[in-house]
């Protein structure tokens, strides 16, 4: 469970986003909408740990982040959060399989039967039998759906992920998105940033980045593509 409260972003002069409210429950999926420039990445990195907001409290379970210490932190970042993000983060010079062992080292819970883990999950991105290939010789659709499957190996609390049908097709894309569904399912809580009218129709709530503050929106209403304006 993700708790938001009155959560403001400036980058100097410049508002991106002020006074943000929203909980996402385990088992909950929400979309941040809105137009390019408008500050969704950005609250995505707060959420991650890599970015921090200017003001306003972020609670996991009930634990504000405030308290928390740089090893916590760390921690807190490899035991409970995943990330789908557009660079990714594989090591690129490695293997697919390398990247996948990387993510069950740490947990305990998998790591008894990481190797089955790591096949069943690339078997359901679509690269069953791709373990021994490099990341660098993969295309940019291929090395996401690798990101996924990590996560997946992975099985965070909470998953972040920013435009995650962005380099895929019409059929990856709706794999891509079952999957995010099914980890909500068991027990994940996951935000994600979209300008895909698909991806948002699957979320359980909606919100848009709309002139500085998040309003939460109807499933159905179509996203702006307009660059945002700034607001000073
Ligand atoms: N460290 C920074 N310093 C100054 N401005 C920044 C910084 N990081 C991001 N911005 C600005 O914040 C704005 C929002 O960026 P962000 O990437 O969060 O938008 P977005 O809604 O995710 O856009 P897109 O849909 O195009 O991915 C951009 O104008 C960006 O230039």
């Amino acid at each position: 469970m993700i708790d938001i409260e009155n959560l403001s972003k400036t980058f100097g002069a410049r508002t991106l986003w002020r006074d943000v409210n929203f909980t996402v429950g385990s088992g909950e999926m929400l979309a941040l909408v809105g137009p390019s420039g408008s500050g969704k990445s950005t609250l995505l990195n707060c959420l991650g740990l890599l970015d921090k907001p200017t003001a306003g409290t972020i609670r996991y379970q009930g634990k504000g982040l405030t308290g928390f210490g740089k090893s916590e932190i760390r921690r807190f970042r490899r035991d409970s959060l995943g990330y789908l993000f557009q660079h990714y983060a594989l090591i690129e010079n490695a293997t697919v399989d390398e990247n996948l062992e990387v993510a069950v080292k740490p947990r305990r819970s998998v790591r008894g039967n990481g190797s089955s883990a790591i096949a069943e999950a690339l078997d359901r991105v679509g690269l069953a039998g791709r373990g021994k290939e490099r990341i660098l010789h993969l295309s940019g659709g291929e090395q996401q759906r690798v990101a996924l499957a990590r996560l997946m190996v992975q099985r965070p609390a909470v998953v972040l992920a920013d435009e995650p049908t962005g380099a895929l097709d019409d059929t990856n894309s709706t794999a891509v998105i079952d999957i995010l569904r099914d980890m909500s399912e068991g027990g994940c809580s996951v935000v994600l940033a979209t300008h895909d009218a698909a991806v948002r129709d699957r979320c359980d709530a909606v919100f848009a980045v709309h002139e500085s503050s998040l309003v939460e929106a109807s499933p159905r209403e179509s996203i702006s593509t307009q660059p945002a304006a700034s607001s000073h």
